[in-house]
Parts: structure tokens; sequence; C-alpha cells
């Protein structure tokens, strides 16, 4: 078949058409699948820009200037799918995000980026990953991804690395650098062999030397001639072989000083398991050691003489006790009390008065030899414990030792002597007490009785003392009433002067009948007084009482008559003794020269130096001064040469024997020559019978009382006997015809 031109046109055109069909879906088809090639070249190139996000842990953000917002992405675990830290697509206000307390330093490093200041947004802040989660340090970067027409930066981009971690060991570092730094204790880290490798200030300033002088160095140059070379080689030793030591050894500083140290030291292990280094912290411990011996010393000893104090007292009481117990010998306690120390303390100044403290303690620990402890308890108490006694007699022998040794006066410095005496007190184990409190309060007890008993001498404990302190703390209650009560009144002896038979003078006696005791002696009531202070009251009373009963007399006729008052010697060492004196003579219109004062001998002798200023004062006053009881105490004629003293009164305890007893005769004899020759007065108390009488003449004696011319007299029959009695002549041989 024939076509013609236009079907032969047509079909050309038809045929090119399918041509040019054919060639557009060719076309078509191979530039689908170039974009197909090319998306999943993208995806894949995403893929693995996502997977080495995922890998690196960072967050991507972006930050919108204009509205302060932030877009954050994050990849998911699988690092597969992206997962936004918020909602996906969603953006945030830039304060939710970032830790307030990070916000103004991180806005300001983003200004200084913005403001062209630095190259890139750098901060390190905290951000919450999720809503609810935990704050996490993090390392933000990024630069402007967009700017608008004028260059300003519209957006930045950039990630967010965690640096928790990273953050928390320096900041940990940075704390143990500090620590180490301001630490007290010095800080040495050293090598295996023991050379410095780092120090820290502490150090230098302990040892003195300077990082720069030990670094390097061996740690023996601290070592200290306290220890030998072995005690250090020994510790390293232990140090390589433990890995640590804890101990206390002595160490030398740079300058040659040496300190004692605590040390603490630790291997710190390396990878390998072996020491690599040793870490030691050294504490000066030489202070520390010091304070703790100074209290343990303080605790156990008395600071004022050395000896041990009642703690340390009663623990070697109780160990010789459990020796005693095991070996089955005796124990004795000595409580031992200084007599009238309270009276030298108070006139001499306790300056004084702690020297001769510390002169006793020395006196006592010579006399019973440096092996038998010898405390102070406490003021003029000391105690001593005796060991190994086979015997209670042993305790007497050693206590009088001890009252003989105090004869030699006591030198307390600047040339300066003391006598004093002791009363001892003596209990002892297993005889009287198990436990060293018992052990000690009958030693106590048996003190008190040796100073009742007239001082100066020791007693054994029994215990019938008991009952008697008892009777003696009843007693001075209620002697502190007496004087309100109106308990006390005055009875007085006559004098009688032997030369001219006349009664020359009285002597006022102290009596005290309690409602509750009756009649107490003086002899008792007296030392209580004396010992509760209350003496000074009842002396001023018995002085204001005496005085006026003597004006009373004078102004019944009597003249020429004197009063002599007993003067204890807390009166003369308290107060100002002579302006009392003084107020009470005017107040009873008295001529001072008709009142004699008596002091025992025992006591002026003892406190010559301090009393003399105030004989001497009432001296002045035109006041007698007599020493009473003579012969019982010290018989010093030397020491009365020193006293501004008018008259001596022997005691009645030579009279008594003095017709039947050579001595005593002798002794009588000589006292009265001797005083005589110092120009002093002589007065015999006691004298009971004609015989003493006549002897007492026989040795010129110039005055005498006693029983024999009249006991103590109430003052209105005292005044009675004085009226009665005329003078009378004395016989040729000089002794008086007439009886009293
Ligand atoms: N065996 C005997 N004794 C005689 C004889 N003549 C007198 N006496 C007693 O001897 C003591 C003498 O007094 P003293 O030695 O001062 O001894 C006094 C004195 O030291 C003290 N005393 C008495 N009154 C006071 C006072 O007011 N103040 C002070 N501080 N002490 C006083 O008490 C001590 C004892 O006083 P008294 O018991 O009254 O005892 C008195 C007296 O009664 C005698 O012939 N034979």
């Amino acid at each position: 078949m024939r076509l013609s031109a236009f079907e032969g046109t047509l079909l050309t055109m038809l045929a090119g058409s399918a041509l040019l069909l054919a060639g557009v879906v060719t076309v078509l088809t191979l530039q689908r699948r170039a974009g197909q090639r090319a998306l999943a070249k993208l995806r894949r190139s995403e893929e693995r820009l996502r997977m080495a996000l995922w890998a690196t842990g960072e967050l991507f953000w972006d930050y919108e200037c204009g509205n302060d917002t932030v877009f954050r992405l994050r990849l998911g675990a699988s690092g597969t799918e992206p997962t936004d830290a918020e909602e996906p697509g969603g953006r945030l206000e830039v304060a939710e995000v970032i830790h307030p307390d990070d916000l103004d330093e991180a806005r300001a490093a983003m200004q200084r980026y913005l403001d062209g200041e630095s190259d890139e947004f750098v901060s390190e802040h905290r951000i919450r990953q999720s809503p609810d989660g935990p704050w996490a340090w993090v390392r933000a970067r990024g630069r402007a991804v967009e700017r608008d027409d004028e260059g300003r930066v519209t957006r930045v981009a950039g990630n967010s690395i965690g640096i928790s971690r990273s953050r928390g060991v320096e900041r940990e570092r940075q704390i143990a650098r500090e620590v180490l730094r301001s630490m007290n204790e010095a800080v040495a880290v050293l090598d295996r062999h023991f050379r410095f490798v780092a120090v820290n200030p502490a150090f230098t300033r302990i040892s003195g030397y300077a990082e720069g002088e030990v670094l390097g160095q061996e740690a023996e140059m601290l070592d200290s001639t306290q220890h030998d070379s072995a005690f250090y080689q020994h510790i390293r030793t232990i140090v390589r072989r433990d890995g640590h030591f804890s101990g206390e050894m002595w160490q030398r500083r740079k300058d040659g000083e040496e300190f004692l140290c605590a040390l603490e030291c630790n291997a710190v292990v390396g990878t390998a398991g072996s020491s690599v280094l040793f870490v030691c912290v050294l504490t000066d411990i030489t202070l520390q050691k010091r304070a703790e011996q100074e209290l343990r010393y303080l605790a156990n000893f008395d600071t004022l003489t050395n000896l041990p104090n009642r703690s340390l007292l009663s623990e070697r009481l109780s160990r010789a006790i459990v020796r005693a117990r095991r070996e089955g010998n005796h124990v004795a306690v000595l409580f031992l009390d200084l007599d009238r120390f309270k009276d030298i303390n108070d006139s001499l100044g306790h300056a004084a008065g702690d020297r001769i403290l510390r002169a006793t303690a020395k006196r006592l620990q010579e006399t019973v030899g440096e092996h038998q402890t010898v405390a102070r308890l406490s003021g003029d108490e000391f105690t001593i414990v005796l060991e190994n006694l086979a015997a209670a007699e042993e305790a007497d022998h050693v206590a009088r030792e001890i009252i003989t040794s105090f004869e030699a006066p006591l030198e307390i410095g600047n040339r300066q002597e003391v006598v004093i005496s002791p009363s001892i007190g003596i209990s002892l184990y297993p005889d009287h007490a198990q436990v060293p409190t018992e052990l000690l309060k009958q030693a106590d007890t048996a003190m008190y009785q040796a100073k009742s008993a007239g001082r100066r001498t020791y007693m054994r404990y029994d215990d019938a003392m008991d009952v008697s302190i008892r009777k003696r703390a009843i007693l001075s209650g209620a002697l502190r009433k007496a004087l309100d009560h109106d308990e006390f009144r005055l009875v007085y002896q006559p004098r009688l002067a032997l030369d001219s038979s006349a009664i020359v003078g009285v002597e006022a006696l102290l009596r005290w009948n309690g409602a509750e005791h009756g009649a107490v002696p003086p002899d008792e009531f007296i030392p209580l007084a004396e010992e509760s202070g209350q003496i000074l009251e009842i002396g001023e009373w018995v002085l204001r009482e005496a005085c006026l009963a003597l004006r009373r007399w004078q102004q019944h006729g009597l003249a020429g008559l004197s009063m002599a008052v007993n003067v204890s010697v807390l009166q003369l060492l308290r107060g100002n003794f002579p302006e009392v004196v003084r107020r009470i003579l005017e107040d009873a219109r008295l001529d001072p020269r008709s009142l004699e004062l008596e002091l025992t001998e025992s006591v002026l002798m003892a406190n010559a130096g301090q009393t003399a200023e105030k004989l001497l004062a009432l001296r002045k006053l035109g006041v007698s001064l007599a020493i009473d009881d003579f012969g019982t105490g010290y018989s010093s004629l030397a020491y009365l040469k020193r006293l501004p003293i008018t008259t001596l009164k022997i005691d009645k305890a030579f009279i008594r024997d003095v017709t039947t007893d050579p001595e005593d005769a002798a002794i009588t004899s000589t006292i009265i020559t001797m005083a005589h020759s110092l120009g002093l007065r002589v007065v015999a108390e006691g004298v009971e019978t004609e015989a003493q009488m006549r002897f007492l003449v026989g040795q010129n004696c110039d005055e005498i009382q006693g029983f024999w011319l009249a006991r103590p007299l109430e003052a209105h029959a005292c005044l009675a006997f004085m009226r009665g009695r005329a003078p009378q002549r004395l016989c040729a041989d000089g002794v008086r015809a007439a009886m009293p």
C-alpha cells in the first residue's frame, strides 16, 4: 500500500513525536534516578553526621538573638533517630535552659562575642537536659550563622560538650591543692627512695626548709639525734613493706632544734601495684606533748612544793595497801599540819607563807627519805605514807623524828628563819582501816587530837577519837552563839607581890557556862575559838570587861592594882590590836600602865619577828607585856631579849614539883635569875603550897599566883578578897608568916 504525502508526513511526524517522548521519558527517568542517588547520598552523609554527633555526645543548639530563644538538638541513645531535648522543633527561653547562677556570665560571654570582642562564643555553665533532669556542666561554643542586612548577627549556632566529670576532677584537684596549701600539718611526698618530691607550705614552716632546699633530697635530712639511725631505717622498712606507718618520732628542723611529731605515712600505689610515692603528714606535737605532760603534772603534783597532790597520794596509798596485803606488813599514814601556820601566813604575808611550805616539804622529804611518799594535800596539810613497816611503833618513831627535825628553824630566804612545829596524826593499815580514804580520815582525826593535846606532838588514831571530834564540832557550834547569849563571864585570880606581901594585881580568866554544855573549861573552848577566829571577838569582849572591872574596883578605892588579860596570838596578828587596846583603855578611862597583856611563849617565839612591831606599839601605849607559861615552849631567853617584854610568868608545871624535884627547882631558880638579869619581873603561876611559896621567896621571885593565895574569884568575891586583905609583913627569912 502506498501512502500519500500527507500520510507520509503525518507518519514521519508521529514517529518523531514518539522518539521525542521516548527521549523525554528517558531524560526524566535518568533525572529521577540521579535525584534518588543524590538523596541517598545525602541520607548516608546525614546518617554519618548523626552517627558522629551521637558518638561525641554533644548537644547542638541554635540561638536566635532577636527573641532570646534557643533550639536544642541532641541525638538519642541509638544514634539513629534525633531526639529533641525539648519538644521537637520547639524553642526555649534561654533563661529556662541555663542555671540561674550561671545565666549572667553566659549572657555576658554571648554579648562579648556579638560585640566582636571574641572570635567565638565560649561559655561554661550548667544546663538541664530535660525539664526535670539534673543540672550538668557544659562547655558551649558557637559562631554566627545568620546576619541581617546590616551585618548584625541574628543567629548563633554551636554545640555544648558535657564537662561535669572533668570539671569535678579539676575542682577536686583545686580543693586538694588548697587543702594542702592551708593545712597546718606538714605534708611531704616522697619517692620510693624516700626523696622529697613535693612539700606544702606547712612543711616549710615546721621544718624551716624551703621547698627548693628539700626537693630531691633524702628524707633522712630531718632525722634527729633523739633516735638512732636504726630506728628511722626500721620505720622506712615498715612503710615500704606495709604501705603505711603511723606513730610519733623526733625530727630536726633546719636550725637544729628537735621537735616531736606525729607521723602518718601512706603509699600511693601505681598501676603496676607497687608503691610509687609515699605521702607523709607530720604534725608538730612538741607543745601538745609538753601541755599533756604539764596537765599530767598538774593533775598529780602540787605546783608550790612539787610534792604529789591528793590524787597521786591516793593512788600511791592504794598501791601501798595492795603490796602490804600481799606481803603482810603495815602501811602508816602520817597526817601533818603546821601549828599556827595561818597566823604566820597572815602576819608574814603569803609569799613568806609559800616559802615556809616549800621549806617544810623539803624538810619532810629529807627526814623520811626520798623513797617514802610525802604529799601536800592543801594549805599546810602534808601527808606521808610509810611502807614496809613491821610494827606500828616504827611510825611513831618517824613522827618523833619529824617533830625533832622541825626544832631547827626553817630558812625561808632573805636570811629569814622561822621556827614552826608540826602536829601529826597517824593511822595504820590494816589496824585502823583498809582503804585510803578511811586511813586519811583517821590520820586527820588523830592529827586534830594531837593539836588539842597541845600541838607539836603526834598521836596514833583510836576509835574514841571520832567521838571526841564529834563533840568538838558540836561544842564549836554552841560557842558561836555564846557571846550573843551572854554565856561568858570573867573570874579574877589575885597576884601577890612577895616583897610587899600586897595584892598587886589580878589575872582575868574567861569562863563559859553554856546552856547546852554547862561549864566548859577554857582549855577546851579557847582552842576552838582560836580555830574558828571567834577569839578575836571574844578576846575584845574579855579585854573590855576586864578593864571595866578594874575601873569599878578603882572607884571602890582600890588603887595600884594591875589587870592581866590573856591575849591570843590571833588577836595580836590580825587587825590593829594596839589600836583596839588604846580605845578600850580610853573608854574605861584606865591608865595603860595598869594593864598587862599575857602572851604564850611558844607563839611569841615562833613569830618573834612579826609580833615585835605590835608589841612595841603596845609598849609605847604604856601597857605591860608578860610571857605566859614560860618554860613549856622554846624557853629561849635569848629570844626574849629581842622582845619588849616586862614580865615573865613561870609555868605551873615547874612550880608543882619545885620543892621535890631538884631539876625543877634548878630550872625555876635559873629562870628567875636570868629574867632578873634581863630586867624582867617574874611571876610564878600555880603556887598551891606554902612550901612552894617559901621556895620562891628564897629565889627572889617577884610575884606569885595560885590556889595557895586564892582561886579565880567572881568579880564581887575578888573585890571582897582584896579589900579584906591588908598588906602583911613577911617573916625575917622572907617567908610570909600569915596564911591567906
Ligand atoms: N593547877 C592549878 N591551876 C591553877 C592554879 N592557879 C591558877 N590556876 C589555873 O591556871 C590557869 C592560869 O591561866 P593561864 O596560864 O593563862 O592559862 C589560861 C589561858 O591560857 C586560857 N585563858 C583563860 N582565859 C582566857 C582569855 O580570856 N583569853 C585567852 N586567850 N585565853 C584564856 O585558858 C587557860 C586556862 O585557864 P584556867 O582554866 O582558868 O586556868 C587558869 C587558872 O585557873 C593553881 O594553883 N593550880
